[in-house]
């Protein structure tokens, strides 16, 4: 499932079936009679779960399943890595969440297997740890009920694996399934009876659920319950005290009737479905989330429309608190153990106005899409929440079907005016919005609407700005505070725990709220702010269910390691840090791979794209091989150039990127990545990266795949890195075989860097370039030009592909480092000046080399020069 444990060594294992037997997971059961140890793989479906078919006791070993996760690798400046905790805080998580990636097994050993067992696709433990036989009878509907109740942590094609958490039984509480429910499906479907310490665990977390709402009516936040004993816990929190808001008249809480709180059922449908053209066309029933039932799953049927939970008739108490002070409010509810759940009855909110906005009837949205919408307005209200869909699955029309369910004022947020000009874009082109009704605020546009409800999309760092700003910007942002919000969307919402982002969340009066993103990670442990700041997870997609689908490609993923030439790794082990990230960047032999692997795919008819997070790699490589590049400091109008050539070009066919590409770029016909240097250990980085080849337009071409490489160093810190980069995506199912040896790379004519007289003259010059080329880009521009920087909010790094307006095929962010802290710094002024410092130093080391007249060059410099031109003598001037 993981990576490959033995290397392949040439570019045939394409050929091979990526789901060859490499993928089974090895599952040692310990069988009585039998010595224990034996591993053994799952070769068959069916009765998979039966060691021997006997009852036996059962034991899974996590650690082979997990091999690729056992370390957990911290950049450096992110700190160390917490795990996230659950929030019990009982003996029994002493090392849980840590301890169980790949060191701890299953233990089944005191359970029975039911005699049935064959036809269960589940292998259960007490703490919740689920195992799924993704080949066994009932599978798929077990995934899809496991997507609801816990969470993925990982799928790849046979064995998947997933855990009840806190936080995923709220997701599942929050689209309307009940504890009884819960347990008595995930009963039916274990191969062994759920222990009792499972089940009480799952009725604790799920009891107070949904008792505790958060509304908005009137631009004034409500905490509601019809709990009188929740009531008094929250009156006395002294948070919770400290936020309440107390007007005269109303010196204590407010008592409504039953009736005034019934909640509504979903007696309409999502638009773009079948349900909606079949309601068109008359011939709708009530409308409720379709979903392929059967006997063993009938409980589940009452997913989106199990409401009957919350129809109490029963009073309901609520108190106003303030709404300055809602993320504490939130934050409260959630430590006390009382998640306050939102929901938007949008169908009766008769004080905002609505927004006339529906889809296009050419618009069809994709099953995934609308399984995901169903999920969020299951029982008729929005619930607030996070959606997760792979890039390039469609995360825009999401959205915007979202919007046009909601039908009120809609506010997006997103990473770069790029981005801004897209959505906007999309909004025109999938819905009948007039362009009167949807206004864009960034830095260069600042409408209004005028209609009574509207549309507008902004960036985080336009939202989050702090410091005085331009009168008009601050008379946009009193229109955009003075309102209540029916809809707050949020693109690439991973970003949103930075504290710059979350003032985004917080500024403004919203009913419902929806983030969207591929990638639910971060390398810090603040992804779990998420389900206070938002909601809880509604939908999560299986990557490569939609791969067999066809909405995305299908990608053959593989690390080659490139070995390092003696010269490069002497240098390597006797430098500093910072020198070495450039040292194995530009190993030649990585070079020679790089210029093999281009040639190859070009000669197959490939596009490619090649990323360096290292600026200076990134230059001297696409020079060395007469590519093109794009990174920060590449002009607009060269980037457009670039980017539109390598669209229609057929002579054009490869170009290099900087991490400025790294999302939302929307190059359908790149077919082929490789990266040659990367940001350490960021696995979303990874996961962006790839999403660059997921929309490839071939992607239903027969026996099409698309190819990620990883150029790697070996025996350097980029394989450890490399390791937990690919986390993310192995625990979507993506296997990364490794290639050792790319067989015809020296017969190849035009071989960069042949001779060693040449490798060490580049080496030479690797060592004589300032440290700060070491640096990723954005370290690089931060070193060079910190000094230089002037704050320019808004402007975002971005990528653009057209000429004058942005045509469809265009998406392009910041790199989310820029996006996620005070960087919002103007990229192009950054990188004029890094242009700047770039060229002056060649023009130092090119005059320091020829003797004629450069600075002074330094000893060290010095004394290594010296010591190249020995080597160089010692071999004599080695042909
Ligand atoms: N239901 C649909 N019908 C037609 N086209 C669709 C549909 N869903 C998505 N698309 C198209 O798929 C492409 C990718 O969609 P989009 O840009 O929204 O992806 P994304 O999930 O936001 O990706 P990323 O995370 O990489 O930004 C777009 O060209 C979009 O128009």
């Amino acid at each position: 499932m993981s990576r490959s444990p033995s290397p392949v060594s040439s570019l045939d294992f394409f050929e091979s079936d990526p789901s060859d037997e490499e993928e089974y997971a090895p599952v040692r059961r310990r069988v009585p009679g039998k010595a224990a140890g034996g591993s053994k793989k799952v070769a068959n479906g069916g009765g998979g779960g039966a060691a021997g078919g006997s009852k036996g006791k059962v034991k899974i070993n996590l650690t082979a399943l997990r091999r690729a996760r056992d370390v957990e690798v911290a950049h450096p400046a992110d700190g160390p890595i917490e795990e996230e905790d659950d929030g019990v805080g009982d003996e029994d998580d002493e090392g849980y969440f840590d301890g169980m990636i790949g060191k701890r097994a299953i233990d089944l050993s005191n359970q029975q297997l039911k005699a049935d067992h064959g036809l269960r696709p589940l292998w259960v433990d007490d703490r919740g740890n689920i195992i799924v036989e993704a080949f066994a009878p009932f599978a798929k509907q077990a995934q899809d009920f496991l997507v609801a109740i816990a969470e993925p942590v990982s799928r790849p094609s046979l064995i998947h694996e997933y855990r009840i958490t806190k936080p995923s039984l709220h997701s599942a509480m929050s689209i309307g399934l009940e504890t009884k429910v819960i347990i008595e499906v995930l009963s039916r479907l274990s191969k062994t009876p759920l222990n009792h310490r499972l089940i009480a665990r799952i009725e604790e977390w799920t009891a107070s659920f949904g008792k505790v709402r958060l509304v908005l009516k009137d631009n004034r936040y409500f905490l509601e319950t019809s709990v009188p004993e929740f009531l008094q816990t929250l009156m006395q929190d002294e948070v919770i005290r400290n936020c309440r808001v107390t007007r005269e008249k109303e010196a204590g809480p407010t008592v409504f009737g039953a009736e005034q709180v019934a909640r509504p059922r979903r007696d309409y449908a999502i638009p773009g479905t079948e349900e909606a053209r079949r309601a068109e066309r008359g011939e709708a029933e009530p409308i409720h989330p379709t979903r392929e039932n059967d006997a063993v799953l009938g409980a589940v049927i009452g997913i989106g429309e199990a409401d009957e939970m919350d129809d109490e008739d029963e009073a309901v108490h609520s108190f106003e608190v303030a709404g300055e002070r809602m993320e504490d409010v939130r934050r409260r509810c959630k430590d006390i153990d009382l998640p306050a759940l939102e929901e938007y009855d949008f169908r009766n909110d008769t004080v905002n106005p609505n927004l006339d906005i529906q889809l296009k009837p050419m618009t069809v949205i994709r099953p995934y899409q609308e399984m995901s919408l169903a999920k969020m307005f299951g029982n008729g209200r929005a619930r607030s929440g996070v959606i997760v869909l792979p890039c390039g699955a469609g995360k825009t029309l999401v959205g915007i079907t979202a919007a046009c369910t909601i039908k009120k004022s809609a506010l997006v947020l997103c990473t770069s005016a790029v981005s801004v000009a897209q959505w906007k874009q999309q909004f025109l082109h999938f819905s009948n919005i007039s362009e009167r009704q949807i206004c864009a605020f960034t830095q260069g546009e600042k409408e209004m609407f005028t209609t009574p409800a509207g549309i507008v999309i902004s960036t985080y760092s336009m939202i989050a700005k702090t410091g005085k700003r331009a009168h008009d910007a601050e008379k946009m942002m009193q229109f955009l505070r003075s309102r209540e919000w029916g809809f707050l969307l949020l693109d690439e919402v991973h970003v949103a725990p930075a504290d710059m982002f979350r003032k985004c969340i917080n500024n403004f009066k919203v009913h419902a709220k929806l983030g969207l993103t591929a990638t639910l990670v971060r390398e810090d442990d603040r992804i779990g702010d998420l389900g206070y700041l938002i909601g809880p997870k509604l939908y999560e997609a299986n990557w490569m269910d939609l791969a067999k689908n066809g909405h995305i490609a299908t990608v053959q993923c593989a690390e080659v390691w490139c070995p390092m030439t003696p010269q490069f790794y002497r240098e390597y082990l006797r430098n500093p840090s910072r020198k070495r990230i450039l040292l194995h960047a530009m190993n030649p032999n990585k070079i020679q791979a790089a210029q093999f692997l281009i040639n190859y795919h070009e000669s197959r008819g490939d596009k490619v794209i090649v990323f360096s997070d290292n600026v200076f790699a990134l230059e001297a490589y696409a020079k060395k091989l007469g590519k093109s590049f794009i990174h920060g400091g590449t002009p607009e109008g060269e980037r457009l150039r670039i980017l539109s050539r390598f669209q229609h070009d057929p002579s054009m066919n490869t170009i290099f990127l900087s991490k400025v590409g790294d999302t939302s770029i929307d190059l359908p016909e790149a077919t082929c990545l490789i990266q040659i240097s990367s940001h350490f250990g960021s696995r979303r980085q990874e996961a962006q990266r790839l999403g660059r080849i997921l929309r490839a337009k071939r992607r239903n071409d027969e026996g099409f795949n698309a190819f990620f490489y990883s150029l790697v160093s070996k025996d350097t810190q980029e394989m450890y890195y490399s390791s937990k980069r690919q986390g993310f995506l192995i625990d979507q199912g993506y296997a990364f075989k490794v290639i050792t040896e790319l067989h015809g790379l020296e017969s190849m004519p035009n071989l960069v860097f042949p001779t060693v007289a040449q490798q060490i003259s580049l080496l030479e010059e690797v060592l004589n370039t300032g440290d700060a080329a070491s640096e990723t880009a954005d370290h690089y521009m931060r070193l060079n030009n910190g000094k230089h920087m002037k704050r320019v909010a808004g402007a975002q790094p971005s990528l653009s592909t057209g000429a004058g307006s942005i045509p469809a095929v265009q998406r392009f962010t910041a790199p989310l480092e820029h996006l996620s802290g005070g960087q919002n710094l103007s990229y192009r002024e950054q990188n004029k000046s890094i242009n700047k410092e770039l060229s002056r130093e060649e023009r130092q080391n090119k005059k320091g080399k020829s003797g004629q007249g450069g600075k002074e060059q330094h000893p060290l410099f010095k004394k290594r020069k010296l010591e190249m031109e020995a080597v160089r003598k010692e071999r004599g001037n080695g042909a």
